[in-house]
This record gives C-alpha cells, structure tokens and sequence, in this order.
C-alpha cells in the first residue's frame, strides 16, 4: 500500500490524518506512507516530528481583497502542477485529503491522474476545499449525519475521525501528568481551546479562573507563546499554566474539560465520554464550531456558552453545576459516548482496502 495523504493548517486537520497514518502503519507491512501540506504551517514540523516524510507545497486560502485572491489562485495553480510530479514520483495506490485549502489542488491532481481519492470532512458545516473537490472524489468520510446533505449519498460514509480511535488507544501518561504539578486525588478541570489557542478566551480566563472553587485543580493551556504573562498573573495553588498540554495522554484523569468545538476536540471527547462545557470560535468559516458544539448540546452531553455571553459568573455557574453533580456528569458521558466513533481508524482503513481491490 502507498497511501498520500494531504492535510494542513490547524491541529484538527492534522491530527486525525497523522492518527489514520499511524493505524495504517500498524495494519499494512509494507507501507509507505508520504505527508503534503503548507510549506509555513504547522503541519511543517509536526508532521516529520512524528517520524512521517513530508513534501510541502506554497498555498494560501482564496481571502481578502481582490489582489490576494487572485495570488491565491496562481498559488493553488502552482501547487496542482507541483503535484503531478509528486504523484509521478510516489505513485500512490490513493490519495486522502483531510482538508484545509492545500488539499484542494493535490486532490484534483490525483483524480485527473485517475488514482483513487478519499476526502475526510471533520465539521458538521463542509469546508471550503472539500466543497470544491467533493464531486470528483470516489470517496467521502462524513463525522456528522447532517454532512449527508452536502455530498452524493452513494459515495459518503459517516465513519468518523481518527482521533477518537487514538483517543481509546491512547494510554495515561502518570509521569508526564505528575510532572505538570497536578494531582491524581485532586478532581481536574482541563480548559484548553484547540490546537492554536485562543488570545480573547484567555483574557475572560485570567478573571474567571480563579473565582473557581479551590478543591478543583485546574490546568489551563493558553496556547503557543502565550503562558508566560498568564503564569505571573494566575498565582494560585490549584491552577496550572502550561502553553501546550499532551491532550490524550491525560484525559484519563480530566474530569471535566472546558475547550472550543474543533472538531477533533469534539471527537475525541465523545469517544472517551468526557463532559464537556464548549465555547464555540465565532472565528471560523461559516461558525462551524457552533454547530460541531450543538451537536453534542441536542445529545446532553454537553454545555455550551457562546463566546459572546462568556463571563466569570456564568463560566463559574456551569463548572459548579457539573463538577457538583457526579450523576450529571454520569449522563454526560452517557450520551457523549453514544455520539462517539472510536472504530473510525479501522473503518476507514476497511474501506480504502475495498477501493484498492476494485482499482
Ligand atoms: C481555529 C480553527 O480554525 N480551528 C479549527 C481546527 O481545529 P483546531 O486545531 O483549532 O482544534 P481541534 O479541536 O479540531 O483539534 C485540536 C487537536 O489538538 C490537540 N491539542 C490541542 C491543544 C493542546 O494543547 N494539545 C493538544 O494535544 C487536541 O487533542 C486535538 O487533537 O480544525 C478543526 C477541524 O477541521 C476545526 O473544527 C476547527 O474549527
């Protein structure tokens, strides 16, 4: 199997692609595997941080003014052309995109050289890229039923993420939890807001948290370069300030989480059952994380607080309402795991073997 997969730009789009690497790794022998995504993101180093081959290309997302878009195009134009030798020199059996605007002309290229091609959509609302290719794909992995509307019903799958397959794979890092200074008899609240952090959550946080009742430790993850004012600012015994956490190495031991609604955050929480309070971004296309968010809401297995009305005393309220409340929490878990998808990995793997066998 020779298996390349396009992915880029944020955490949600590239931890489920490295996760289906890992169990393909683990399915096939004699597997090569081979990254493409943004030369100047962050899929750059974490991609080949995880020991995976990377090739990266020049994109930029079709935004502003009428100048960039049109660069964006001679971009995209560009990276469909670069592909082609790429594909010439791999010689993929298929070609999965995970989404983000690279994936958009690597996944054109791979179908106008007649190679078979997977799109996995991640969102309950379909992103821009996986919109534009979607038609010309052979295959489509959905996470939420209402993506079922947007794509032929005939070539789509609601399978999952591949995250939520790490997630109950992933085992408890002891040491590394103890070493971020937490307890393993303390309850813990994990606040952390997606894979890029968030600048205006943190500032509401640095109010809220420490109105929070003292009996829960609380490990706040600001994101990327952003702890070090925080860390002065929150001095408080029962908090910890760290810029970037190992998520699943301590959900384990997260009784709460309080978090945006990527939707790999949203996977992996349902797979594991963990109840949730969701602060959707308003910041995405399209509000996605508000319907990823409303999803889990309708299901009981979550609370959300739009960033609008975020607040110390509301934040606070709904901690106090959860972390009070062990039946509450009982029946959150409940129902996040019925929504869960923790055979995604395998399910997905199943079908790419079905579309090898009918190349
Ligand atoms: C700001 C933005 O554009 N966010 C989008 C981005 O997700 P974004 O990367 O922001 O967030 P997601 O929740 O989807 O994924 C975050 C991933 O990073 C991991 N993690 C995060 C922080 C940390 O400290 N440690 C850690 O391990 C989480 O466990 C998870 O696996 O792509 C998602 C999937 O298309 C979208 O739903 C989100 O709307």
């Amino acid at each position: 199997m020779r298996m390349l997969i396009v992915t880029g730009g944020t955490g949600g789009h590239i931890y489920p692609a490295i996760a289906l690497a890992d169990a393909a790794k683990k399915r096939y022998q004699n597997i090569e595997i081979l990254f493409v995504g943004n030369d100047d993101r962050m899929e750059a180093t974490e991609i080949p941080a995880h020991g995976y081959a990377f090739k990266g290309l020049h994109a930029s997302g079709l935004t502003g003014n009428v100048f960039r878009k049109l660069k964006a195009l001679a971009l995209m134009a560009n990276c469909y052309r670069k592909t082609f030798s790429i594909l010439k020199e791999f010689q993929p059996d298929i070609v999965i995109g995970f989404g983000g605007y690279v994936s958009a002309p690597v996944m054109l290229a791979a179908h106008a050289k007649h190679i078979p091609t997977m799109i996995h959509e991640q969102n309950s609302i379909v992103g821009v890229a996986n919109k534009a290719v979607a038609d010309k794909m052979d295959a489509i992995v959905i996470c939420y039923e209402k993506c079922f509307e947007e794509f032929e019903r005939k070539k789509t799958r609601l399978l999952g993420n591949p995250r939520a397959t790490n997630a109950v794979q992933a085992s408890f890092d002891k040491e590394y939890f103890c070493s971020l200074g937490l307890s393993l008899e303390k309850p813990l609240i994990l606040v952390v807001m997606g894979s890029l952090g968030s600048t205006s959550i943190n500032a509401i946080m640095k109010d809220a948290l420490p109105s929070l009742d003292e009996s829960y430790q609380i490990l706040f993850v600001t994101g990327k370069n952003n702890d070090k004012e925080i860390k002065k600012e929150l001095r408080k015994d029962n908090i910890f300030v760290v810029d970037y956490v190992k998520q699943l190495a301590i959900m384990e031991h997260v009784d709460l989480i309080v978090c945006r609604a990527g939707a790999t955050t949203a996977a992996e929480i349902t797979a594991l059952g963990t109840p949730s309070i969701l602060i959707p971004s308003p910041y995405v296309a399209h509000n996605h994380q508000f319907y990823n968010a409303n999803v889990l809401v309708e299901h009981k297995a979550a609370f959300m607080i739009e960033e609008k009305d975020l607040n110390a005393d509301i934040l606070k309220q709904k901690i106090d309402l959860v972390m009070t409340n062990a039946q509450l929490r009982e029946e959150m878990k409940k129902n996040a795991l019925a929504l869960g998808k923790p055979n995604a990995s395998e399910d997905i793997l199943d079908w790419c073997d079905e579309m090898k066998k009918v190349k």
